[in-house]
């Protein structure tokens, strides 16, 4: 009886554990491109990413979910924080490793190591 008042309002409180749906449309998408970014359409380091690609690697695809338009992109963003440690976006991965956000993306593009783990 207490229960069925008290746990809504516990959840409310509480921080939730990751969907299984989440998860799965997280690490698929890691997994199945070669490029990932996880980007805000408002975030303007989300952008440079997003061209850094387009410009030096036009023939490379890029999958790009945009978090402030899915009705999940909260729950994205907070799963990978605990996988990646980063909070922010962009949230950037080649051939399943994590790179970082743009400042680290950027970097790895005049250090030559993002043209080696693209393998052009
Ligand atoms: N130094 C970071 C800056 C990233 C950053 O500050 N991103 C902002 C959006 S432009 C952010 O994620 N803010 C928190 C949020 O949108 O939840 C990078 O190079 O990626």
């Amino acid at each position: 009886m207490f229960s069925r008042i008290l746990t809504p309002a516990y959840r409310l409180f509480t921080t939730s554990a990751t969907q299984p749906s989440t998860m799965k449309l997280v690490e698929s998408a890691i997994s199945e491109n070669s490029v990932t970014i996880f980007s805000k359409t408002t975030c303007p380091f989300c952008s440079a990413t997003k061209s850094l690609l387009s410009d030096k690697f036009p023939n490379v695809p890029v999958k790009v979910l945009e978090l402030d338009l899915l009705e999940d992109g909260s729950a994205i963003q907070s799963y990978l924080a605990q996988k990646t440690g980063q909070s922010t976006v962009p949230n950037v991965f080649i051939n399943s490793r994590h790179i970082g956000g743009n400042d680290s993306t950027q970097a790895a593009y005049q250090s030559g190591r993002l043209s080696s783990m693209l393998k052009v």
